[in-house]
């Protein structure tokens, strides 16, 4: 299998994905084989924080495949969810879950987004409009699990046939399988040095 020896270019891929688990569970197995295939290809996970639901599933698999873990979470969010079991990770807290995401674009040399709720779509959108307005060209792959992402991908078209948006700068990936996504981002991201003061 050739993604199970190390990338030559390690890389910060900061995951979102969904705080619950939902109703996949096509969805949980993609959380855990991307937190492994991570982990094995020697990548970094940024990630939002925490031990719940899809993103927690991510995080403990990546952690038991050799991922360092980093988790940029606002205090708020942390006090709420510090008795839910999370892998051992660098913590990094925010005042805001603006400030958190701003640290999180900023640290990352790439995105893959697992299904999620409202959350993940708002990540989502902050990494798209950035790249649409050409504020970085990191990669973004929506994982698209059971469907999940077609209902964005399907606005997303429409918003540009509508001419409120050129298509060719969204500069949007999707694939079914964490693999793919994995392979997308090591043959678009650009890695760059992280200092702990550019982390925080
Ligand atoms: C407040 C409660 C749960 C929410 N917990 C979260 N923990 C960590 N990160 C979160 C949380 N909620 C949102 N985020 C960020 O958005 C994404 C997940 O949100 P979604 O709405 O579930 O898609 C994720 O990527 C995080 O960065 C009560 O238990």
């Amino acid at each position: 299998m050739k993604n199970r020896v190390p990338h030559r270019r390690p890389l910060s891929v900061c995951v979102f994905a969904g705080a619950r688990t939902g109703s996949s569970r096509h969805a949980s197995a993609a959380a855990e084989e991307l937190g492994s295939l991570l982990g094995s290809r020697g990548h970094r996970l940024i990630y939002g924080g925490g031990g719940s639901g899809l993103m927690g599933t991510l995080a403990w698999s990546a952690h038991h495949a050799g991922a360092e873990v980093v988790a940029v979470m606002p205090t708020f969010l942390y006090e709420i969810e510090r008795g839910i079991a999370a892998p051992p990770q660098t913590l990094r807290l925010t005042t805001t879950m603006t400030e958190r995401k701003a640290r999180m674009i900023e640290a990352a040399d790439a995105f893959v987004a697992l299904p999620g709720g409202f959350g993940t779509l708002d990540e989502v959108f902050e990494v798209l409009c950035l790249t649409y307005l050409e504020q970085h060209t990191k990669p973004l792959v929506l994982l698209d699990v059971e469907d999940a992402w077609r209902g964005l991908h399907t606005l997303v078209d429409e918003i540009c046939r509508h001419g409120y948006a050129d298509r060719d700068r969204c500069g949007l990936h999707m694939v079914a399988r964490p693999a793919e996504a994995i392979a997308t981002i090591e043959a678009e991201a650009v890695g760059h040095d992280v200092s702990e003061e550019a982390m925080c």
